[in-house]
């Protein structure tokens, strides 16, 4: 374990810290408004790196040091369960292009896998590593790291040894595209990902996924992305999926049936794809990335619709240097907010304990004693103004709790 770190990287203080005057506290307890848990003049005592009390500001027990909040918002820290942040080049001019009508097929990534290739250890290192201090910055206090960038036995395990130093969700995804130098024999690509690829990997990864995309000639299809699955699954890896991004396609169906914890940016859903992920609301979560859909030009998903069905929706920001150079929750929120149809609530449940759900992770993405103190605070009275002051950084993180490396 390494030590806890404020988002501008200072230590937290050990002993107790009472954040008192908290004007409106989110705990995503369950309850209230959809489930968000809402309290007023509130105050939250953290010790150790756990939550040791929450009540009434006007109640709070003495601690080693008192916060005065002054009416600000609190919430739980933001988990952006998706995320390829272990990469290298620059892909602007791509965006560029995107933004006068060129259309995205995912044959950009061979421009970040060479880039990936030939960065150093060390500047790998410090790549993520500033990228996960921004995330912070910004309030998000859990992020989930895929590989993606290599799509070598050797570049896709260093790419997942650098991100488990930072975070232990991390996915290891050899499927992202079939590298150039493999385009002649997809199998024997299909082959190297699910047996030396996936030993060297399992060892630094929890989850597996797969760009299932019959849209795009370089991902995968369907029974190519189930055998990877079923392989990572007998590694003991837990799975997730890319599905139904530029297209409809089977990725949903794939992820529900193999029983995945997500099937994440769902851009393109037909009623068949609702009705399984209302029938798997359970077990696999659809994770929305609006985001991309901003970065692409493409169309929304109709969060409101997969909400009003009941499909477990989460949010977080894929960021990546193709789809969206983007690591801001806040600006996910807001987009949610005013392209999805959902409320200013819900797209706040979905980017803390909604997606703490699409990681498995019942301890994360709420405001509970026991549970890690991983606190979000806002330049504003309320959650509203996430997405009411879209662009403007009130969100930062309050405290972390200790980094969960995974070690
Ligand atoms: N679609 C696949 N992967 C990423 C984009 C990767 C890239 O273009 O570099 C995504 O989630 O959108
Ligand atoms: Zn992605």
């Amino acid at each position: 374990m390494t030590s806890t770190v404020h988002a501008h990287g200072a230590p937290e203080p050990t002993g107790s810290t009472a954040y008192v005057g908290i004007g409106e506290l989110v705990t995503c307890d369950g309850t209230g408004e959809v489930g968000l848990g809402m309290r007023r003049d509130a105050a939250v005592v953290v010790e150790d790196g756990l939550v040791a009390w929450v009540g009434e500001s006007a109640d709070a027990p003495a601690a080693d040091r008192r916060v005065d909040l002054e009416g600000r918002a609190v919430l739980p820290g933001f988990v952006d369960s998706h995320s390829h942040l272990v990469f290298d080049g620059d892909r602007a001019a791509e965006f560029a292009a995107r933004m006068t009508g060129e259309r995205y097929d995912g044959g950009g990534i061979g421009v970040s896998v060479a880039a990936t290739r030939a960065a150093s250890d060390e500047r790998l290192r410090e790549l993520v590593a500033a990228r996960v201090a921004e995330m912070r910055a910004q309030g998000t206090t859990t992020v989930e790291i895929k590989s993606g960038y290599g799509l070598t036995v050797e570049d896709e395990a260093r790419a997942l040894r650098i991100a488990r130093e930072l975070t232990p969700e991390t996915t290891f995804l050899g499927a992202h595209v079939v590298p150039e130098e493999a385009r002649g024999d997809r199998t024997a690509y299909v082959d190297l990902v699910t047996g030396p690829m996936l030993e060297a990997c399992a060892p630094y990864a929890r989850w597996a996924d797969v760009f299932c995309e019959p849209n795009s000639p370089h991902a995968f299809t369907e029974d190519e992305s189930r055998a990877i699955l079923l392989a990572a699954r007998d590694a003991g890896l837990e799975l997730r999926v890319h599905g139904n991004q530029l297209g409809p396609g089977p990725g949903v169906q794939l992820a529900v049936e193999l029983g995945a914890a997500s099937v994440d940016h769902c851009t393109y859903l037909s009623d068949a794809d609702v009705d399984a992920l209302v029938q798997a609301a359970d077990t696999t979560c659809a994770t929305l990335l609006p985001g991309v859909e901003f970065s692409t030009r493409s169309p929304y998903p109709d969060a409101r619709a997969l909400l009003d069905a009941g499909v477990s929706v989460a949010l977080a920001t894929d960021c990546n240097p193709g789809t969206c150079y983007s690591d801001s929750m806040p600006f996910v929120i807001a987009l949610a907010v005013r392209e999805m149809g959902m409320t200013p609530s819900e797209a706040v449940y979905a980017a803390t304990a909604g997606s703490a759900k699409a990681l498995r992770r019942g301890d994360v993405g709420r405001v509970a004693v026991g549970g890690p103190a991983d606190l979000a605070v806002l330049e504003a009275p309320s959650h509203l103004h996430l997405a009411y002051r879209a662009g403007v950084p009130i969100a930062r993180t309050l405290a972390t709790a200790a980094d969960r490396t995974g070690e």
